[in-house]
């Protein structure tokens, strides 16, 4: 083991998705894991198995598809639990199971309704019971920040005895600063010595989640639970953009000290996961929000034309962004051209279908538009990916509306080599739209949620729609929609999310007998 390699640890496709409205279904959540294979993280924590089959589902594929980052599934100390994840990673070529419970008085004694020694004992059979599936158990004192350092020492002992090679110590509920968790930090890792490697997973409830993992680091942590763009529960996680890149650009502080994150995917992964997400990160998001490289000021330009390190400390190309884009297209641009800048902006492994029809539509919006960003492509590429399951299609749309009279809406799909049309009215033009597709496809539709951003600037801007819709009590699937339009990006979405929960409980079906 090399005593200066931080293992990157990411959550994203687990903590990140209990963010409210962050949830993902399997085609995106592997995409997802792809993009962090590329990334070079060391860990994909892929899901929690046994919370449904669909996050089943997720985390046995991602194991079967992904081929250098270990793949690992979080579990209860329960032995069912334990079980699914065991079942859900088996086919990965490097896997772990992720086994937790909590050790805080206040956690025992109110949530668990356990005493200290049952708690170890559960602790103890959860361990060796999931070395029964896997050799790599990773261990959590859930809570461990608000844990007596005495007891969270006896249950080190005992999960390392069970054959547990990662102890994590997760300040759940953000409380810890800096100073007081590397002092924890320092102590339990001396405990620890050899035995097994101390990971962190810190909470941002106080705005401290990445100071936190970063003062671990620098005690003794050898692991780092870290989500993209600080995605995770309540507050969210450390991010794994600004530890990784603090751990870099502070050579002077963290000396030899290093993780294998190819930083130049940092700007592509957290736009895939806002794209897929729908949740973009704040504008002043540190090294991925929109104005992290971005200078308003005089004084501040001055100074950055003079010399760029008078205000920047990293180049926007160390993490991905691309400042100057040489290339510039528009309606003359050719297929060289437009495929020479999708691969500068990061999309090597684009299939020839889904560049031929991102093409297309580039051609169709140059037509519209004038100046096409480089978040205009990177937005057709990715949402050509993530609308490969065209069960049904949209074909046109005609809508009318005025303020005293009937909001209406005329829809044409394509379904199996047939064109279905239907016209109906609503409460509003979005509600006619809703309410034609329903009685076109035959599925109604609850949309949960709705967001709509403009990509770039400029009355002539994209749109960009996520839906959330949940279709026969199903949970909410997501659906994507990106037209220069609107409406057609609305009703493109709605129809995305159909396609979406059409799939999973197709493919569940074949697979498991489940329903969605
Ligand atoms: C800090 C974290 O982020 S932990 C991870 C959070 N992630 C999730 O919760 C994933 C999504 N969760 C789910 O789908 C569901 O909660 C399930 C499937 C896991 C469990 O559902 P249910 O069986 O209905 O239980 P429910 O969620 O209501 O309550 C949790 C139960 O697990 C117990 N529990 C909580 N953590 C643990 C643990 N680590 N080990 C053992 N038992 C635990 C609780 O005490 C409670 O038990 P009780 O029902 O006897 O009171
Ligand atoms: C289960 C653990 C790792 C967790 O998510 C937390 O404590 O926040």
């Amino acid at each position: 083991m090399d005593k200066n390699k931080i293992i990157v640890f990411d959550t994203t496709l687990r903590d990140g998705e209990q963010s409210p409205g962050c949830s993902m279904n399997t085609d995106e959540k592997i995409k997802v894991a792809l993009q962090l294979e590329k990334l070079g993280v060391d860990v994909i924590e892929a899901g929690f198995a046994a919370a449904s089959p669909g996050d089943f589902d997720a985390v046995s594929q991602i194991a079967q598809i992904v081929k250098n980052s270990t793949i690992c599934s979080l579990s209860r100390a329960i032995e069912n639990d334990i079980k699914q994840a065991g079942l859900a990673v088996q086919k990965a070529n490097k896997h772990r199971i992720h086994t937790f419970i909590a050790t805080s008085p206040i956690h025992m004694q109110y949530k668990l309704k356990m005493t200290p020694d049952e708690v170890i004992k559960r602790a103890v059979r959860a361990v060796e019971y999931a070395k029964t599936f896997v050799e790599d158990v990773e261990f959590s004192c859930e809570d461990a920040g608000r844990s007596e350092i005495s007891f969270l020492k006896e249950v080190m002992d005992a999960v390392i005895n069970a054959g547990a090679k990662t102890i994590n110590l997760p300040d759940t509920v953000g409380y810890r600063l800096p100073t007081e968790l590397a002092s924890m930090i320092k102590e339990l890792s001396e405990y620890a010595k050899d035995r097994a490697i101390i990971s962190v997973h810190n909470h941002n409830d106080l705005g401290l989640a990445t100071a936190n993992t970063l003062a671990s680091v620098l005690n003794g942590a050898r692991q780092i639970e870290v989500t993209i763009n600080g995605l995770g529960e309540r507050a969210g996680n450390s991010a794994l953009e600004e530890a990784v890149m603090a751990i870099k650009v502070r050579k002077d502080i963290f000396g030899d000290l290093y993780t294998n994150i190819n930083t130049p995917e940092l700007y592509a992964t957290s736009r895939l996961i806002a794209t897929i997400t729908g949740v973009e990160p704040q504008q002043n998001k540190a090294i991925v929000g929109k104005n992290a490289f971005a200078h308003e000021s005089g004084i501040h330009q001055d100074g950055v034309l003079k010399h760029q390190e008078t205000y920047e400390i990293m180049r926007p190309e160390d993490v991905g962004v691309i400042k100057d884009s040489t290339l510039i297209l528009g309606k003359h641009s050719g297929r060289a051209a437009f495929r020479d800048k999708i691969v500068q902006l990061g999309f090597d492994k684009v299939s020839d279908d889904e560049l031929n029809a991102a093409f297309e539509r580039f051609k169709v919006l140059a037509d519209k538009k004038k100046d096409i960003t480089d978040d205009d492509v990177r937005m057709l590429i990715t949402d050509e990916a993530l609308n490969h399951d065209k069960i049904y299609e949209l074909v046109g749309l005609q809508i009318s509306d005025c303020s005293s009279g009937m909001p209406m809406a005329a829809v044409s799909i394509k379904y199996e080599d047939k064109i279905i049309k239907d016209a109906g009215l609503g409460d509003g033009t979005m509600d006619a739209i809703f309410k034609t597709i329903d009685r076109i496809t035959g599925y109604s539709g609850e949309l949960k949620d709705y967001k709509v951003i403009s990509v770039s600037e400029g009355k002539d801007s994209l749109a960009k729609v996520t839906t959330r819709v949940s279709f026969e009590n199903s949970q909410a699937f997501v659906g994507h929609g990106l037209s220069i339009d609107t409406m057609q990006a609305t009703a493109n979405a709605y129809i995305g999310a159909l396609n979406s929960y059409l799939s999973q409980k197709n493919r569940l079906t074949k697979n498991c007998g489940h329903q969605v």
